[in-house]
């Protein structure tokens, strides 16, 4: 977002978001010669540094884990996800968690359609640190404009958890964000995390259809308790 929408009263700076939240449809959609849906969404993750950000897209789209380096500046994966007759394009933006380059994080959120706000579990700090990201994402976007997911990653660490699972469940309770805890190790519930970003970002999309139909969604969105099948789930890019 404009950072001097910041200053506009919400109605009207709601009306000037709107142009920027839209997510982005393809020219197909855009001639309307497919009955298919094509929407392109950013997600952004943020977080402080090594608490697995860049891992977990790296397992998401590569399906691999792999010691990394600390992040410079953002890096950019993209993923397709087929939902019934609509396929959605996330593209991941992976920010640095450095201290050094969070004056420029708000750069890479700007029109975000979706946040994971990554944590340790075995780090309290970076708790507190992602309840300050959850700060500023409330000043820069509005209630429904952006989704929000909590994660709570390393879990294979579990014999070192200083975050209780209860509190962080209770946090994100009181914040209306979807929240799990993953591993992006052991690769436990990471395709969820991102299927659960898809899955709401097709349900507000077909809410702001005029001619909205309850649709049974159910039947496309994945049972989150599942263990991981991405092949299963959704196409690869
Ligand atoms: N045990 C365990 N280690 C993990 C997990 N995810 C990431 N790591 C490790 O944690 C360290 C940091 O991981 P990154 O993915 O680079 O973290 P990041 O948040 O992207 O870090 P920045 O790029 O500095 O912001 C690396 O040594 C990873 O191998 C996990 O689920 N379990």
């Amino acid at each position: 977002m404009d950072r001097s929408l910041s200053s506009l009263p919400p109605p009207r700076r709601k009306a000037m978001l709107k142009k920027n939240m839209a997510s982005r449809r393809t020219p197909q959609q855009e001639a309307g010669s497919s009955t298919e849906q094509t929407y392109v969404y950013k997600v952004v993750l943020l977080g402080t540094t090594a608490v697995g950000k860049s891992s977990l897209a790296f397992r998401y789209v590569k399906n691999d884990f792999r010691e990394s380096m600390p992040t410079v500046g953002c890096s950019f994966f993209t993923q397709l996800v087929c939902l019934e007759t609509t396929t959605m394009k996330l593209e991941i933006w992976d920010t640095a968690g450095q201290e050094k380059y969070q004056s420029v994080c708000h750069l890479y959120y700007r029109g975000a359609n979706a946040a994971l706000l990554v944590y340790d579990i075995t780090q309290k700090a970076t708790f507190a640190r992602a309840k300050l990201w959850l700060r500023e994402l409330e000043r820069e976007f509005l209630h429904d404009e952006i989704v929000i997911v909590l994660v709570g990653n390393k879990t294979d660490l579990a014999a070192q958890r200083e975050v209780p699972l209860e509190e962080a469940e209770e946090f994100a309770k009181s914040k209306s964000l979807i929240f799990m805890e993953t591993s992006a190790k052991s690769n436990h519930r990471v395709t969820e995390v991102f299927m659960a970003v898809a899955c709401e970002l097709l349900k507000r999309e077909r809410q702001k259809e005029p001619t909205h139909q309850p649709q049974p969604w159910k039947k496309s969105c994945v049972d989150l308790q599942e263990p991981s099948n991405p092949a299963k789930r959704c196409c690869r890019s």
